[in-house]
């Protein structure tokens, strides 16, 4: 294990092009922010992965987190970055990029590669286990969180059956000094915690204070882990919905399973997992963060230490039914996003553009003081920021009937305003994923927009921000 810990990642600020053929046509996955690409090292001829992203702070703060961890052997290493002006098709004008060379990972993504296994016994979850919680203790042992553990972020370096395993997308992760979140900077806690502090939240709203803490990040790491191994060893999530329509998200019967831990492990898949293994999984789907398992106990849990039975598994059954695996997926990934705690506190806006009537009032009457009492018609309040704006358009493309279009049209215009949102706004991590939470691919959805959720899911957004917007500071 090498340690970047105390270096900071300087981008090159050559082209990349002078060092590396980049395939820009050739894509090996897509993510929020767009395709990764092949690219060959002309000095030596290896092959890398090129992760291209904006030149924002978080994009600089991911880079950082991903340098730091990177030299573990189950995470995906970084190599170099770029920092170069780029244009894609389709853009009015070229934008400063950064581009992350990095370890290319060529075996495909975790549950991929297990549809396809159709000899994986426990013993092989296991071992994959422990690569996966090698990873994740690496960073925890650094203070590191990494806000978004799902199947999708861990790779298989190469076809072969001892292709190791490895931890990539840095883009939520972050320094985890263990800061204890109260519900009135927070609107999502870690999940079960997530959910009942947002109930506990909306009783209590009219009152401020709120004593009990909340969780950590690190928390959610293992609650997210614990998913993904019960998932590992069933091919299906712990948590689901009795509501087809909301395989997807979170809806009301699920939160409620989530809060009370309630999920099973049916006899017909799980008769033949081992004890020790179901230990772990109930260890880590612990509702009380306080009692859940660390990382430090699970790799020390027997499952991933001693001997451990050949039974072969049905998981590969269930994930090789595209569909179904395309909603575990999605569904692991919502609830991850559910338990991030958004990093907007922060960036609480200054009293003068604050959006509160109170304040506007207020600010109407010291500018008529100042005026020598003048009397003025009030003035109007100022207008929202362009980001607000943008989001608002399309919360009203999504729950607003316009009767005059066609579904044709209306797909339009919900595209064109979430185009301008993503434009105005696309730092904001609540925004980005519940776009992507509809398979918004970047320009377009890939499938049909469940046009209600993803208006709520904006509604909320603001909600949240104009709780934030009120708080005294
Ligand atoms: N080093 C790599 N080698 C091969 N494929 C990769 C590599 N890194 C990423 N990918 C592929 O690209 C996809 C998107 O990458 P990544 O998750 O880093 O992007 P993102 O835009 O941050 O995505 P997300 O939407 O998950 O936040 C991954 O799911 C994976 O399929």
């Amino acid at each position: 294990i090498t340690m970047n810990v105390d270096m900071k990642l300087e981008p090159k600020t050559t082209s990349i092009t002078d060092e590396y053929d980049v395939d820009w046509n050739q894509k090996l996955g897509t993510g929020i922010s767009g395709p990764v690409r092949v690219a060959t090292k002309r000095s030596t001829g290896d092959k890398y992965a090129i992760k291209v992203v904006v030149d924002r702070p978080k994009a600089q703060q991911e880079i950082q987190m991903h340098w730091m961890c990177s030299g573990h052997p189950h995470v995906v290493n970084l190599y170099e970055v770029y920092r170069n002006e780029l244009q894609f098709p389709g853009e009015s004008e070229s934008q400063s990029r950064l581009l992350l060379v990095l370890e290319l990972m060529d075996g495909g993504e975790l549950f991929f590669r297990i549809s396809k296994q159709h000899g994986f016994t426990e013993r092989h979850a296991a071992a994959t286990t422990m690569q996966i919680a090698l990873a994740v203790q690496h960073l925890h042992s650094l203070n590191i969180a990494h806000r978004d553990l799902k199947p999708e972020n861990l790779l298989y370096k190469d076809s072969s059956d001892e292709s190791p395993i490895k931890l990539c997308d840095f883009g939520f992760a972050k320094l985890d000094n263990g800061d204890l979140m109260t519900p009135q900077f927070t609107p999502y806690y870690v999940s079960p915690q997530v959910l009942e502090a947002q109930r506990r939240h909306r009783r209590e709203r009219s009152s401020v204070s709120v004593s009990s803490p909340y969780t950590y990040d690190k928390s959610c790491d293992m609650w997210s882990l614990g998913v993904i191994i019960y998932i590992l060893l069933c091919g299906y999530p712990p948590f689901y919905s009795e509501h087809p329509s909301s395989r997807r998200a979170i809806d009301r019967s699920m939160r409620r399973k989530i809060m009370n831990g309630t999920y099973n492990f049916p006899e017909r898949e799980w008769e033949r997992v081992s004890e020790p293994a179901k230990d772990i999984v109930r260890k880590l789907l612990c509702v009380d963060p306080h009692e859940r398992m660390s990382i430090e106990d699970l790799v020390q849990h027997p499952w991933l230490n001693e001997e451990v039975p050949d039974t072969l598994l049905q998981s590969p059954v269930f994930m090789s039914n595209k569909a179904n695996m395309q909603d575990t997926i999605a569904l692991h990934s919502s609830h991850v996003r559910n338990m991030r705690i958004p990093d907007r506190p922060s960036k609480l806006k200054p009293v003068e553009s604050a959006v509160n009537p109170i304040l506007v009032k207020r600010q109407q009457i010291m500018r008529q003081g100042e005026e020598g009492r003048k009397m003025h018609s009030p003035s109007p309040p100022p207008p929202p920021p362009p980001y607000i704006k943008a989001v608002r358009d399309v919360i009203a493309c999504c729950l607003i009937p316009k009767i005059s279009l066609n579904t044709e049209e209306k797909k339009t215009a919900l595209i064109d305003a979430v185009a301008r949102a993503v434009k105005e706004w696309s730092e904001n991590e609540e925004l980005m994923s519940a776009l992507k939470e509809q398979s918004w691919n970047g320009t377009s959805f890939n499938d049909e927009v469940n046009t209600y959720e993803l208006g709520c899911a904006l509604k909320a957004l603001l909600k949240g921000l104009a709780l934030l917007e009120h708080q005294p500071r």
